[in-house]
């Protein structure tokens, strides 16, 4: 009898603030092909030749105001989320991370080292994009081919539109919107607008007013789209005026043009459009990490207020809330249930 378990799969850290600790990480994550989108060459030039010599640094800076007694936020929290999802399965739980440590490989070998022959893979990702939910399946292809060759492995789609994620996320929002805001930013990581075309099998993504089409084959992969319609549905529950909420999309890296409008770039300008008291919920992470804890809480306030914005009100991520186990716990089953199907 196949014996079954669970692998939950986040981006990674570094594995301690130290630079050369973070140049590591940084080049195994840059030097994927799924997120600098170039050929080796010319990637390698780019990251190698220049990202690597000054970002790290700078990098490294933004990971000692974040990191804590635990370690890189990103990773205890999926651990957190690992142990409480742990007491309500009846499977075997690892987590493992596209880069660095654990590593998918390390993940999967806990699982098979307990007896597990059929692994469903939960990339913790809640809208499809080529540099994060492709890059895991692809690389735990990879690890599985090599390692594990007879574990048969279960993906977990992109839960985007899921009505128990979007219902989760609504009530986390509902709880911590503050009494008084005048407008709720929705700030996603950005991609570029080239993986957004590269990715659309129907090549009739224009990144324009197809993205917000209720209907369009090209959705499946359009990152943007799926932003927008985690976006739409939540203020739907939440009973929002659509002119009380923006879109915007934030972490940009490099020269190329990224998804707009740019969320530091908004946020300065909203203190003179009047908007004085902002929340701010970023639902591209279900964990929050640097890009949250960091670049949206410290920095983003900044701008803001520098905009002349008064009161800054990030809400957290769903992080380790027992609402959200509970949906991640379902969508295990769901995909442990087809093991028995076929
Ligand atoms: C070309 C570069 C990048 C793309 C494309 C990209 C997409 C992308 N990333 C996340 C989630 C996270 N990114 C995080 C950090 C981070 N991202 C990039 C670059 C790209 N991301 C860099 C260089 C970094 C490192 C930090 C820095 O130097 O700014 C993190 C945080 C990791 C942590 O340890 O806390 C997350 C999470 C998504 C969801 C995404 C595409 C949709
Ligand atoms: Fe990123
Ligand atoms: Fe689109």
């Amino acid at each position: 009898m196949a014996k079954k378990g669970i692998l939950l799969v986040n981006l990674g850290s570094p594995r301690s603030t130290k630079v050369a600790d973070v140049k590591e990480y940084l080049d195994e994550f840059l030097m994927d092909e799924k997120v600098i989108d170039f050929r080796w060459f010319f990637r390698a030039l780019l990251v190698r030749g220049i990202i690597l010599n000054t970002r790290p640094k700078k990098s490294a800076a933004a990971y000692q105001t974040v990191w804590t007694d635990e370690g890189s936020p990103l990773i205890f929290i999926t651990e957190r989320i690992k142990k409480k999802l742990q007491k309500i399965v009846d499977v075997p739980v690892e987590i493992g991370m596209r880069y660095a440590e654990p590593s998918i490989e390390t993940g999967m070998r806990k699982l098979t080292e307990q007896g597990v022959t059929e692994i469903v893979l939960f990339p913790l990702y809640p809208q499809y994009a080529m540099s994060t939910t492709e890059t895991v399946v692809e690389k735990a292809e990879e690890v599985r081919k090599k390692h594990f060759p007879e574990v048969k492995v279960n993906y977990i789609q992109p839960f985007y539109n899921r009505e128990i994620y979007i219902d989760c996320l609504a009530e986390s929002i509902r709880e911590k919107l503050p009494e008084n805001f005048d407008a709720l930013q929705f700030s996603y990581h950005g991609v570029p607008e080239r993986h957004i075309y590269k990715t659309d099998p129907t090549k009739t993504c224009n990144l324009n007013d197809c993205c917000s089409r209720e209907s369009n084959p090209s959705h499946q992969f359009c990152y943007r789209h799926q932003c927008f319609k985690v976006t739409e549905e939540v203020i739907k529950k939440l009973n929002l005026p659509k002119e009380k909420v923006m879109v915007t999309f934030q972490s940009r890296l490099g020269n190329d043009k990224w998804m707009e409008p740019y969320t530091d770039e908004t946020l300065e300008s909203l203190g003179k459009k009047g908007i004085k008291n902002l929340a701010i919920v970023c639902p591209a992470f279900v964990s929050d990490c640097l890009e949250t804890l960091e670049e949206i809480s410290v920095e983003g306030k900044e701008q803001f207020e520098h905009g002349g914005g008064e009161n800054f009100h990030y809400i957290p991520c769903l992080n380790d809330e027992d609402r959200w186990i509970e949906v991640v716990k379902t969508l295990c089953e769901e995909k442990l249930e087809e093991f028995y199907l076929v």
